[in-house]
């Protein structure tokens, strides 16, 4: 029977260490600030945004969330990014995703300030990782959250081999970066892949981001991997899961992350300690 990686249990001690931090900031007259902008009432959106904006608070850090209709325009988010970007209280900025689509995402994540981009979809910051260069800049939460989990629990990446499905700027695209810069062997696949299975079946480390419920069985999944779940998906009963078919999955898996209390709650939680970094960069270079 697998590990259960316990993202919740993670996402604690990381919220604990924030907390200190946030502490200590003060005592030097600075309070890390956090704008979250959301464009329309995506009802998944909106439990995302008020988690973020309550674990914020909780843990000592100002957080405003900047809300408008799905009818917005370019030009208005623009013009909000830019009151953001000049803001001295404002640390971090993050640009709830998925955008309406007359909302051209790239021109968003581009606008907005790379000192700024807690989401590290700038491509200034994008381009900083994939050349792997060393300093301060962000990186996508998600991701930087999963290797958190991995190091955590120990899980050895040099020379392994990594297989990532799914290919979003969000989580894919970062992650392949990182393993790569970790000396994995790095594979990725996207929903066109001919054999997907055969692919699967050779990774160490199997990270699934797709959207698609039980898409990775036990029979995809080679005896003894670590499986990194980043699936979400509300099934018509209301029951939340990942995108692996974790009771199957978890008889022959080395590790394996459950859905909830896994992935999601580490994203938060760097969410909050990358909100703190960039105040403390900031400040502080
Ligand atoms: N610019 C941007 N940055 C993001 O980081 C971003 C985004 N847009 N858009 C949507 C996705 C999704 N996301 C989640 C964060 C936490 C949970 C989370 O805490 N999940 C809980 C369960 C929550 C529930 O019950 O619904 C768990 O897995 O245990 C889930 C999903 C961040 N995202």
């Amino acid at each position: 029977m697998a590990t259960i990686i316990d993202g919740k249990a993670l996402a604690k001690k990381v919220n604990a260490q924030t907390q200190e931090r946030v502490a200590k900031l003060k005592k030097q007259n600075i309070t890390p600030g956090i704008a979250v902008v959301l464009a329309g009432d995506d009802p998944a959106s909106l439990i995302y945004t008020r988690n973020k904006h309550k674990k914020a608070i909780k843990l000592g850090i100002n957080s405003i969330l900047k809300k408008f209709p799905a009818d917005v325009s370019q030009e208005e988010l623009l013009a909000e990014i830019d009151r953001l970007n000049n803001d001295d209280s404002i640390d971090a900025i993050l640009v709830q995703q998925p955008l309406p689509a007359q909302i051209d995402p790239e021109t968003i994540t581009s606008a907005i300030l790379p000192e700024k981009d807690v989401d590290g979809l700038n491509p200034l910051n994008l381009g900083k990782l994939y050349a792997n260069q060393r300093g301060n800049y962000p990186v996508a939460c998600t991701p930087r959250g999963i290797m958190r989990m991995l190091t955590e629990y120990g899980v050895d990446l040099e020379g392994q081999n990594a297989v990532i499905v799914g290919r979003s700027i969000l989580v894919g695209k970062p992650l392949l970066a990182l393993l790569n810069n970790a000396n994995a062997t790095v594979t990725m696949a996207g929903s066109k892949a001919v054999n997907l299975p055969s692919l699967t079946q050779n990774a160490d480390i199997l990270i699934v981001a797709t959207g698609t419920p039980s898409l990775i069985k036990q029979t995809d999944v080679k005896p003894g991997a670590v499986v990194i779940d980043v699936g979400i998906n509300r099934l018509s009963n209301g029951k939340l899961v990942g995108d692996v078919d974790f009771e199957n999955v978890k008889k022959s898996a080395k590790a394996i992350t459950p859905v909830p209390g896994g992935v999601g709650p580490m994203t938060i939680a760097t969410l909050m300690e990358q909100t703190v970094d960039l105040a403390q960069w900031r400040h502080h270079g």
